[in-house]
């Protein structure tokens, strides 16, 4: 099996952008170290603090973002890092050539049921034109980013990761504490058999959505071997469909801030849609591609359907044509 770092080199990637993401793996190393003692470790339940997303910050999202901070901070090549758990981006050494941003806990509200839950990263070039620690650094779209990962904390530490070119999975190697590499070329399969939302939300949903549920439902014969799965965490349903095919949908809806769903653009969209259309998957939001979208903040919401190709053209022909 072959072992990360020659994986990179053989993929081209540079020699300064291969020790960045080797820092954040040794986070996310030590993050899923944590996440394995549980209780032992004193890291579940929630602290008194809000987030700027004003949701109640679990011990472990700050435990992550801690970890992932200290570290990324002492990177001579990291100019600045943004993650959900900072209101602003946070400033790193003003030589560096980098930016990083993370949301260094997906799925929390699984944290305390022993549920799926990951870390989800993106790097991009550090931009010559605004303050090198300021919020504008990390208003690039989606394809301007040069490297993008999540690593799963689930029954194996998974790491799938892409440099621009296949997305690929690598498995944590217990016995030696390294990545090695598990699946060379992760493909979308374009099947009609799986969706992920989470239908508590169907009564907020804008009609045309609703009535794209009513058809799935109730109406469409080919699709009465389907079945419904939601992680409650991103990072793990997008695993699913990058290894067997489905979409992941968390629509707009009606509700004081929600009008744009849940997901964060920076760090959960815009990687996760390279990741998958690296794997010939497609990611949209409103009926755009979500790595075209110019991000407008650091904490912007968009509404999102991800996976396979088939599906998602279904229900952008229903809702937006
Ligand atoms: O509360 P809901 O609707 O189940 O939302 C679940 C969604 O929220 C998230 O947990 C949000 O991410 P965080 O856990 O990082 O805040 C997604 O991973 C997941 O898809
Ligand atoms: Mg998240
Ligand atoms: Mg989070």
């Amino acid at each position: 099996m072959q072992r990360l770092i020659p994986v990179l080199k053989k993929d081209a990637v540079e020699t300064e952008l291969i020790m960045l993401i080797r820092t954040i793996l040794a986070a996310c190393k030590e993050i899923a170290f944590r996440v394995s003692q549980g209780e032992l470790a004193g890291v579940l339940g929630s602290t008194l603090d809000e987030n700027i997303q004003g949701e109640v910050q679990k011990k472990l999202d700050v435990i992550a973002n801690q970890l992932l901070k200290d570290m990324l901070l002492e990177e001579a090549s990291v100019a600045a890092i943004a993650s959900e758990e900072e209101d602003h981006a946070v400033a790193g050494n003003a030589k560096g050539h980098y930016i990083v941003a993370f949301d260094p806990l997906d799925g929390s509200s699984n944290i305390d049921v022993n549920g799926q839950i990951g870390t989800i990263f993106t790097i991009y070039r550090k931009r010559d034109d605004v303050p090198f620690d300021s919020d504008e650094q990390f208003l690039q779209v989606g394809e301007s980013q040069i490297c993008a990962g999540y690593v799963l904390y689930g029954a194996s530490t998974l790491l799938v990761m892409s440099t621009g070119g296949p997305t690929r999975c690598y498995t944590l190697d217990l016995t030696h504490g390294g990545f090695l590499l598990t699946k060379q070329q992760m493909q979308v399969a374009n099947t009609r058999n799986e969706f992920a939302v989470n239908m508590a939300n169907y009564r907020y949903w804008h009609a045309t959505v609703q009535h794209y549920f009513d058809q799935l439902l109730y109406a469409d014969e080919q699709f009465d071997k389907s079945a419904m799965r939601w992680n409650a965490a991103m990072v793990g349903d997008v695993h699913r469909i990058l290894t067997r095919g489905g979409v992941f949908m968390y629509p707009a809806d009606r509700r004081v801030g929600n009008e744009n769903g849940k997901i964060r653009l920076l760090y959960e969209a815009n990687p996760l849609a390279m990741l998958i259309e690296n794997a010939q998957g497609q990611a949209t939001t409103q009926g755009q591609r979500i790595m075209s979208i110019m991000p407008t903040n650091l904490h912007q919401r968009v509404p999102v359907i991800i996976g396979s190709p088939e599906q998602v053209k279904g229900f952008n022909q229903t809702v937006f044509e």
